[in-house]
């Protein structure tokens, strides 16, 4: 594997009796966008904090590039552009005033400064607006802002935190494809944590599912389904152009097929869940016995999904720490909207 570029080994945080990040396990290859998703408390904001150097892990080690986050914090603040969930500003300075402020303070060098802030509220899609003063500035701008703030650096790895908070969904999607883009076309390595599984979704190459300081899954979306759905990873949805009569041998010839886990007729449509993808076979088998159908849809299981099987399997060692899971969902998939 290529040498990970954000690597932590044991990592674990305790306040008193409360460990908040918990033997942590996590490598982050370079260009990858990695979502760090989990409710309130999981850990997420101490895992960044300790991966920044601005707190000491009890045990285990933070590295980013390389560089020790504990014994280096200021070399690892060179590599690291962080954007926390409110980004501050001074509103009554235009925008690109305050990035020359900021990219000032941060050390870029007084001949480039000018310029580079220009690039970046260009690259950021603030361009025209970029004489307006910053308290004028709509929270996707500032968000957007907050983004050419954080560049302007020109970080290896940029880490935020919740960064679509109170942005309106077409300025989401604006913002994640922009998140994208970036690390795309110039390799940076992306860090997001999020409650919002559909949004992370679209947009990360791999999420860690992080609870009660624990990962307690990680991989791409894809393969988290297989892992959690092997049994009945295939949904097929088939509505018929009429209702099977009652005593067809429907039911039965489709439960023969093989493959076939699970088969439910519900009016006009039929529900097969199977353990390989038989949609061409289902097609197949109803044009063969000329019964016509309306509609074909192939089910794919989402993040919200993958989260939810994961818990119907680990909320007994989540409850033992004396947290409710019913909270915790409801924490969780407060803001989820698909
Ligand atoms: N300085 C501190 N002293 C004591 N406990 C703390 C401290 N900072 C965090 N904690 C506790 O550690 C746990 C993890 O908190 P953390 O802020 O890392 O969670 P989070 O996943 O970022 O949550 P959120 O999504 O709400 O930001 C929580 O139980 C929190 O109360």
């Amino acid at each position: 594997m290529e040498q990970p570029i954000i690597e932590l080994a044991g990592l674990t945080k305790r306040y008193g009796s409360l460990k908040a990040v918990d033997q942590l396990d996590l490598q982050i290859r370079p260009g990858e966008i990695y979502g760090l998703l989990g409710p309130n408390g999981a850990g997420k904001t101490t895992t960044i904090l300790m991966m920044l150097g601005l707190t000491e892990p009890t045990s285990g080690v933070a590295k980013v590039c390389g560089i020790n986050a504990t014994t280096h914090p200021i070399a690892v603040k060179r590599k690291v552009g962080y954007m926390p969930d409110n980004v501050g500003f001074y509103d009554s300075m235009t925008a690109i005033d305050n990035l020359l402020y900021i990219a000032r303070l941060s050390g870029v060098p007084e001949s480039e400064v000018k310029d580079r802030a220009r690039d970046m509220m260009e690259l950021v899609g603030l361009g025209d607006a970029m004489y307006r003063k910053a308290g004028a500035y709509s929270r996707g701008m500032k968000q957007r802002l907050g983004l050419a703030d954080v560049l302007i650096r020109q970080p290896a790895v940029i880490i935020l935190d919740e960064p679509t908070l109170g942005i309106d969904p077409s300025g989401v999607k604006d913002f994640l494809g922009l998140i994208r883009q970036l690390s795309r076309e110039q390799g940076i390595t992306v860090l997001l944590s999020s409650h919002h599984l559909y949004q992370v979704q679209q947009v990360c190459d791999r999420v860690g599912i992080f609870v009660g300081g624990r990962l307690l899954a990680d991989g791409d979306v894809e393969t988290l389904s297989r892992q959690l759905f092997s049994a009945d990873h295939f949904v097929t949805r088939i509505t018929l152009a009429a209702a099977p009569p009652p005593h067809s041998d429907l039911l039965p010839a489709l439960q023969a097929m093989a493959g076939v886990q699970n088969v439910t007729i519900d009016g006009l449509t039929i529900q097969v869940s199977s353990s390989r993808n038989m949609t061409p076979d289902l097609v197949r088998f109803f044009v063969g016995k000329e019964i016509d159908i309306m509609g074909v849809h192939k089910k794919e299981y989402g993040l919200e999904e993958i989260y939810q099987r994961y818990f119907e399997n680990n909320i007994t060692d989540y409850e033992k720490d004396g947290k409710s899971s019913g909270l915790f969902q409801r924490t969780f998939f407060r803001k989820v909207k698909k």
